[in-house]
């Protein structure tokens, strides 16, 4: 087999690996592994590291003695550079923005680089030093790469039917600004020959397609300590912010932010390339200030994969170029990022004179738009229709099964939530980073599409040739790249990974292998200690966030039990937690089993109430016109407003794969002109205009109302008021009355319609129809129980609801028992 092979292998011109080729590889592996951090933090990182191991080392025999948490707080001290530093920390409650390096997001430190992950389960390793996990007789768990092997072999493929490659993608590029585990020390280096305990190494021996190689294997991850249940035991590390703020885009620090931005000038730096606006070269960033060169030499590309030698390009993570589809999504926002700038100075030329407030704001927006497409579009279409069966819908972006019937009539929650005060601050779940979220892996397809302004096919290339190799973007473009990934499915998760992932991971050009993706996931839970898969099911299955995820659920694949008898020895209790996740039925119109979207889920909604900087919280902006503009801007839109000239027509649900209806709706192709005019910010930022005299003669039509874009919603909902508003949108008495009706009758809940403006002082628009709460008492009683749940439930305003100082009648226990996941509103 090996030999036919290699016959094949030189019949296509490629040559046996060689060790060039495997420093190929590894120096690709590392540069996934290891941010640009600055020389504070990378000294930070490298002393936390050789103290957690030297600890856990000297403690051997000795544990109890010592109190876990008092170590865990050392480390933990060790990990924030500010406690060491000469440098004072300010942080103001009023700052406007987030800091790069997101210092000053909580109090613990939560938010900033360096952070420990945290875990949904206690770590589970081999032994009390951590050594990677094994099964529960000690014995070693099945080789990586037979699994993959075996899954590939036994169960079939199928394409996405549900989700286009670009919702793939999107999930690549949020990993990059959420998080990025480093490699122990950098003194070690893996190799089939060495025995460490900073490898982790399986046997390739027989392998039928890696032919003269005889192991795979992965540097462990580095670690500081932490304290589980009174007993000390290692925690990978997160090397970024842990937060959706863009810094896939602007830099996890100061200096690396400013290396990206054109000195004196509110814009990011850029180059003009085949296809417009790139994002800069290494050579022009080095050009402008050699002491960017500690960051930018960590996007030097490898030649063995880069073997044209262009110019690497330059970003916020350095893992840009890693395939072409990432590299435009960076080239998306970066550009969006100077779109922004332009508008604000537009709306008032006299701010081009205060470069860092037009920077700062263009950069929240950015921020802001980016998180919105996470929440309104990118979660959405990952949990399909299943959404609302975690936690009672809460990441849903708008009202459930209300909005179904109502899309027309009411608007989605799009007014700022208060956040809660007793945050505990962000954080990511190891189990996110190392299992569920790497679901995308699975789905990875052949061929790299894209597709012209028409959307006919332009060109087709391999991915296994343009790992970390810019070619295609250059060539092709990032809007033909765009249009190609929107319009097209990889595969359906699942264990069976493709080709391109299975056996190609980096491969150098004219090698006919590279390493296996799939493997190096399994083998990287285990160097992380994740508990197995059963564990986690039985767990989430009595979650009350997750519970719901696993009635109605249709069970494993049908190639379960074998895969426990032929690889686990029939021990189901040790199923890997990633293997598990890949091996489960899809929730209904999902991308994803119960088990993967529980992790996920509670990830993404620890994100959105922790983060001192969501988008939605009052505070972000203190300002609603900036809400309401960053409300306006979906995916499609920021498409059409950074993909250039050629992007004339975009598909409205760019994540949404064609004919597949999500919530009702399918998707449909939109023009560019009726998107693009969304973007305003000239009422934002511009001087009030001046009141016009009125004219001399009446007009002699009347005046039409602009035509309402698309997909506009009617009327806002105000939670802290609980108010409906329809004003001015066109509506008349009448029409408000019937809608009140139709609530009243479809839903047998109070309406109080007030279309002649209220008196009292929260009503504060006329023509506004209240929906909650209505008579005239601003306290909810106990008969309005019904009602307030109601509210909850469909307008999904759970943790927005400000009942502080209302006259409560019903008892806390009561709200309690039916809403869980509101109890930290009430102080
Ligand atoms: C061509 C596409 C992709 C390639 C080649 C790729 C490659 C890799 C590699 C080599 C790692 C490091 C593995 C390790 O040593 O543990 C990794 C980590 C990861 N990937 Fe991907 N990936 C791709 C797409 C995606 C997608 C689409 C997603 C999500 C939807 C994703 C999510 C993750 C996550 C969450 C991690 C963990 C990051 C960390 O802990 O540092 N990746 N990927």
């Amino acid at each position: 087999m090996k030999l036919s092979f290699s016959l094949l292998a030189s019949a296509l011109g490629n040559r046996p690996r060689t060790d060039d080729d495997l420093n190929t590889v590894i120096y690709a592996h590392s540069m996934i592994r290891t941010a640009p951090l600055t020389d504070q933090y990378a000294k930070s990182l490298r002393q936390v590291e050789s103290f957690s191991l030297d600890t856990l080392r000297s403690l051997e025999g000795e544990r109890g003695s010592v109190s876990a948490a008092d170590i865990a707080a050392i480390a933990k001290n060790i990990t924030d550079p500010y406690s060491t530093s000469n440098e004072r920390v300010v942080c103001a409650s009023d700052n406007p923005y987030p800091d790069f390096d997101g210092k000053c997001n909580h109090p613990t430190g939560a938010g900033q680089p360096l952070q420990g992950y945290g875990r949904l389960l206690p770590a589970s390793y081999c032994d009390a030093s951590g050594a990677p996990k094994c099964g529960t007789d000690k014995r070693p768990l099945p080789n990586p790469r037979g699994l993959s092997l075996y899954l590939r072999s036994k169960c079939p493929q199928s394409p996405n039917d549900k989700t286009t490659h670009f919702l793939n993608t999107a999930g690549q590029f949020i990993t990059h600004t959420l998080l990025q585990t480093p490699d122990r020390s950098k003194d070690t280096r893996c190799r089939c020959t060495l025995n460490s305990s900073d490898c982790l190494k399986w046997s390739t021996g027989s392998d039928p397609v890696f032919s003269g190689v005889s192991c795979m294997f992965v540097t462990r991850s580095a670690v500081t300590l932490s304290d589980q249940d009174g007993q000390l035991v290692p925690e990978q590390i997160n090397q970024l912010t842990g937060t959706i703020q863009a810094g896939n885009i602007y830099g996890f620090s100061e200096i690396h932010a400013r290396s990206l931005r054109l000195p004196g000038s509110p814009f990011l730096e850029t180059q003009d390339h085949t296809h417009g606006i790139y994002i800069p070269s290494i050579a022009q960033i080095n050009a402008k200030d050699g002491s960017f060169k500690p960051i930018t030499d960590k996007f030097r590309l490898p030649s063995g994969l880069n073997e044209r030698g262009y110019d690497p390009l330059f970003s916020g993570d350095n893992r840009v170029l890693e395939n072409p589809i990432l590299g435009s999504w960076h080239i998306m926002y970066h550009r969006l990022h100077n779109i922004l700038a332009q508008e604000i100075i537009d709306a008032d030329p006299s701010l081009q004179s205060d470069s860092d407030f037009v920077f700062n704001e263009a950069r929240k927006f950015n921020i802001a738009i980016m998180q919105k497409m996470v929440y309104e579009e990118m979660v959405p279409a990952l949990f399909g229709n299943s959404l609302d069966k975690f936690d009672n819908g809460s990441l849903r972006p708008r009202p459930s099964d209300f909005s179904a019937r109502f899309r027309t009539l009411l608007r989605p929650s799009n007014r700022p939530i208060n956040q809660d005060h007793d945050r505990t601050g962000p954080v990511i779940f190891n189990e996110f980073a190392t299992a569920a979220f790497r679901y995308g892996h699975s789905q990875q397809p052949e061929t790299i599409v894209t597709k012209d302004g028409q959307y006919r096919v332009q060109s087709t290339d391999d991915i296994r040739d343009n790992f970390f190799d810019p070619h295609v973007l250059i060539q092709q473009g990032p809007a033909a790249i765009c249009r190609g990934a929107a319009t097209l499915q990889g595969l359906s998760t699942g264990p069976a990974f493709g080709d391109s992932v299975l056996h190609n991971l980096f491969k150098p050009h004219g090698v006919d292998f590279g390493i296996d993706l799939f493997a190096i996931n399994i083998a990287r839970g285990r160097d992380h200690g994740l508990e197995s898969h059963k564990k986690y099911l039985k767990k989430f299955k009595e979650d009350p966030e997750c519970a719901d995820l696993y009635r109605g659920w249709r069970g494993m694949r049908p190639e379960w039990n074998a895969l426990v008898r032929d690889q686990y020895r029939n021990r189901d209790w040790e199923v890997d937690l990633y293997v598990g996740i890949l091996m489960e039925k899809h929730l209904d119109g999902a991308a994803i089993g119960p088990t993967g979207a529980c992790i996920i889920g509670k990830q993404f909604k620890t994100l959105k109430t922790q983060d001192r900087w969501f988008y939605e919280n009052r505070e972000f902006w203190n300002d609603e016109a900036k809400f309401d503009q960053v409300k306006k801007i979906d995916l499609a839109t920021t498409m059409c407003l950074t993909l250039g000239d050629t992007m004339n027509r975009v598909p409205d649900m760019p994540f949404i794969a064609d004919g597949f209806p999500l919530d009702g709706k399918t998707r449909k192709m939109v023009n560019c002109n009726n998107l693009m005019n969304r973007l305003d910010l000239s009422e934002i930022y511009g001087e009030p205009e001046e009141p016009t005299s009125p004219p001399t003669e009446p007009p002699t039509e009347p005046p039409t109302e602009p035509p309402r874009p698309e997909n506009e919603p009617i009327c806002d909902f105000d939670p802290v008021d609980r108010v409906v508003d329809c004003s001015n949108r066109g509506f008349d008495s009448m029409s408000l009355e019937l809608m009140a009706e139709r609530l009243r009758r479809t839903h047998a809940y109070p309406v109080d319609v007030n279309v002649h403006g209220g008196k009292e002082r929260r009503q504060v628009k006329s023509d506004a129809v209240r929906i909650i709460n209505l008579s005239g008492n601003p306290g909810l009683k106990s008969s309005d129980k019904g009602v307030f749940f109601l509210a909850i439930k469909e307008f999904n305003f759970a943790r927005t609801l400000d009942i502080r100082n209302t006259n409560l009648n019903i008892s806390k226990d009561e709200i309690h028992q039916h809403l869980p996941h509101i109890r930290q509103s009430f102080v």
